[in-house]
Order: structure tokens, then sequence, then C-alpha cells
């Protein structure tokens, strides 16, 4: 029986509905009066884990779920050692710098050395600082980032914008995007090497949905 790991949060859904035109069904995870976090699906063939998004490269990677659906921005930030099977085009977002849009900066490059940039992504943003060289102090935060240049915490913000709207209700704007991200299939990788429990044949059919989405 091969375990999948699924993501609490607004990538759940989606997940939910690819797994299940692939025969997995786990659709027990949206019934919200239901609190179990391991369940079989009604095949039994394969058992899913419910576990904060942030987290589920770290069961794939220590191989508790063979695969696992996880956003490209938290496999960017963790950097896991997990292998990246499929673009599965659900959760698109983009990873951006932003900043007031009334104060003094039209690009990230007219921020000023030394300056503070709050994040939920600490080593996305240092990698992203690093490679334009500009020095820069981050703040570590768990959400509400936006808060940072408004409360003057902080000159910008490195986070995930999806419709825009967080930003433009406070005041601020985007001034470089960093990447674009969407869910990924990603599998642990001497499990799939080995193709333990068939699960090439899973991952075909996952694969076959991201096409039939399309
Ligand atoms: N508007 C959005 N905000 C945040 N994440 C989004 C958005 N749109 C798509 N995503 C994707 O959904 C994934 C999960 O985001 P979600 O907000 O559910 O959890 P989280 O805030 O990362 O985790 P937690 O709530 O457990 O702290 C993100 O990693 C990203 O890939
Ligand atoms: O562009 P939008 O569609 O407005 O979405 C972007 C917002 O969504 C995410 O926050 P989330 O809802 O995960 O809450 P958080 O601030 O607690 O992380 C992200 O960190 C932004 O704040």
């Amino acid at each position: 029986m091969i375990t999948v790991a699924l993501p609490k949060g607004s990538l759940l859904k989606d997940t939910i509905r690819m797994l299940q035109g692939a025969g997995l069904d786990f659709s027990g995870f949206l019934d919200s009066s239901n609190r179990q976090l391991q369940i079989v699906e009604s095949s039994g063939r394969a058992q899913g884990l419910l576990v904060r998004a942030q987290d589920v490269p770290v069961y794939v990677e220590y191989g508790q779920a063979q695969l696992g659906i996880v956003g490209y921005d938290v496999l960017y930030e963790k950097e896991p050692n997990v292998a990246q099977l499929a673009d599965l085009g659900f959760g698109s977002c983009r990873f951006s710098v932003a900043t007031k849009k009334d104060g003094p900066y039209r690009s990230a490059l007219d921020l000023p050395p030394h300056c503070r940039v709050a994040s939920k992504f600490v080593h996305s943003a240092r990698r992203y600082f690093q490679s334009i060289d500009l020095p820069v102090e981050i703040i570590p935060l768990s959400g509400s980032v936006e808060l940072g240049p408004i409360t003057g915490m902080s000159e910008a913000i490195v986070d995930l914008v999806s419709t825009g709207r967080t930003l433009k209700e406070n005041n601020l704007m985007e001034l470089e995007v960093l990447f674009e991200s969407t869910a990924r299939l990603v599998a642990h990788p001497l499990s799939y090497r080995l193709n333990v429990d068939n699960l090439s044949e899973y991952v075909d059919l996952i694969r076959q949905q991201v096409l039939v989405v399309a």
C-alpha cells in the first residue's frame, strides 16, 4: 500500500480532485466533522496523511509517504531531497518582493543596503537578495507579513501573491516577481527508483490527470 501526503489548506481541494481522477479517493479529508489525519482510501490500495503544506516534503523525504503534493515555493525554500515528478497546474501564485505603494522604491534594486525584509520564506528571500548583491536583514515571520512595511518594521516583504488582493487592500505593490509557483507531485527518490508498490502506476495516472485538466 502506498502512502500519499496531502497538504492541508488552499491546495487540499484540488489535490483531492486530482487524486480522485487517478482513482484514489481521499474526499474524507474534506469532511469537517472528521479529525482523522490518516485515512485508508476506499479501495484499500493507498493511505493518505493530512499534513501542513510545509511538512509534505518532510514526510516524503523521510519515506513515511512515497508521494506528496506541495507548492513549488515550499520546495524552493526547503530544498528537500525529493524527486519532482509533475507540475500539477493548480495552486498558481507568484513569489514576489513588495513594498508600500506610496513609498520611494520602484524596483528591488532601489532598496537601500541593510534595509529590513520580512518573510515567511527566509532562505528564498536571502538567496534572492544575495543574487542581486544587496545585503539585507531578513525578519522571519509566520504570517501576515504585509504588516512589516505597514508598521514600519521592514521596508519590504517577500511573499506569495495570488489574486493580489492582500497587497492591494494593504496599500502595497509588487517590486519584482521572483518566480511563479504551482503545485507539484513529489516522490521519495528511492521508492520511485525501485518502483515500490507499483508507484509508477499511480504517478502515470496522476500525470494523465494533468493532461485531462489542461
Ligand atoms: N494566495 C495564496 N497564498 C498562499 N499560498 C498559496 C496561495 N495560492 C496558492 N498557494 C499555494 O498553496 C500552498 C499552501 O498555502 P496555505 O496558505 O494553504 O498554507 P500555508 O500558509 O503555507 O501553511 P499554514 O497555513 O500551515 O501555515 C502554498 O505553499 C502555495 O504553493
Ligand atoms: O494575493 P492574495 O490572493 O491576496 O493572496 C496572498 C496572501 O495569501 C497568503 O497568506 P495566507 O492566506 O496563507 O495567510 P498568512 O498571511 O497567515 O500566511 C500570502 O502570504 C498572502 O498574504
